[in-house]
């Protein structure tokens, strides 16, 4: 289980940020960050993964507290940024060796993975290249693959569609739902509300830095589409 609890992370010398999110997330869960513009998804996802330093609440993963033990917290987590900026002077390979290294994957496992998962997303081809020659969707899709082999209890991606391809997309949908089938923890940020609908069982709605809506999805639009409510709760 993912537990925050009264997280606040406000960049100095503004009242911009997370100004308060409580949230559990079980085993299985997806759950969408939605919200308009600079409303505070990546900061919370920031301060999740252990990027943004936070001023108060908690974050425990399994009990782990990211604060007292970040190590062991980010050793379960799988994390992907919205911009794919990547090691551009390794090859693909080499960056993968290297994800592969940090979190200890073993020979045998490393290699199923790889094998896997360059096929499904289409860069068994394109590995041995450097990395600056990948095209925006190449180096995503790259990241995509890095988080998967160690096979994370909770996978955080902001806004992760955005520049991957239909087909990329349509394997990330199965492959976010096969993990949490398997107990997996997912949280995602993003704006294209009919995916959200349709494969997360967890909405969280942020504006201006709280959280306003955090509700089952098929609770919530059991009436309304999820459009209809983010354009009622966030209208001016
Ligand atoms: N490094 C920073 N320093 C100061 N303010 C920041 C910083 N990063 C973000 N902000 C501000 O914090 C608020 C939340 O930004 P954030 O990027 O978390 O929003 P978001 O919900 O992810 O937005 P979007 O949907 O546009 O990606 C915004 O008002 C933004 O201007």
């Amino acid at each position: 289980m993912l537990s925050i609890t009264n997280l606040r992370k406000i960049y100095k010398g503004t009242d911009k940020g997370i100004k308060d999110l409580t949230l559990t997330i079980e085993n299985g869960d997806i759950c969408a960050f939605i919200g308009p513009n600079g409303a505070g998804k990546t900061t919370a996802l920031k301060a999740i993964v252990g990027i943004h330093p936070y001023e108060q609440g908690t974050i425990a993963l399994n009990d782990i507290n990211l604060q007292t033990d970040p190590q062991k917290f980010k050793s379960m987590l799988g994390y992907s940024p919205d911009n794919p900026d990547i090691y551009e002077n390794l090859r693909g390979y080499e960056y993968l060796n290297f994800i592969g290294s940090i979190y200890a994957v073993p020979n045998q496992k490393f290699q199923q993975e790889v094998d896997y998962l360059t096929e499904q997303l289409d860069l068994k081809k394109s590995l041995s290249q450097l990395i600056s020659s990948y095209s925006h969707g190449m180096k995503q899709r790259l990241v995509l693959i890095s988080i998967f082999l160690h096979n994370p209890e909770l996978i955080i991606l902001d806004e992760p569609f955005v520049g991957l391809d239909p087909n990329a997309s349509y394997f990330l949908t199965n492959e976010l739902q096969k993990r949490a089938q398997a107990g997996a923890k997912v949280i995602y940020s993003t704006h294209v509300l009919e995916v959200a609908e349709k494969i997360c069982n967890r909405v969280v709605l942020i504006d201006n830095g709280k959280v306003k809506v955090n509700r089952l999805m098929q609770e919530l639009v059991a009436k309304e589409t999820l459009g209809e409510i983010f354009r009622r709760e966030t209208a001016r």
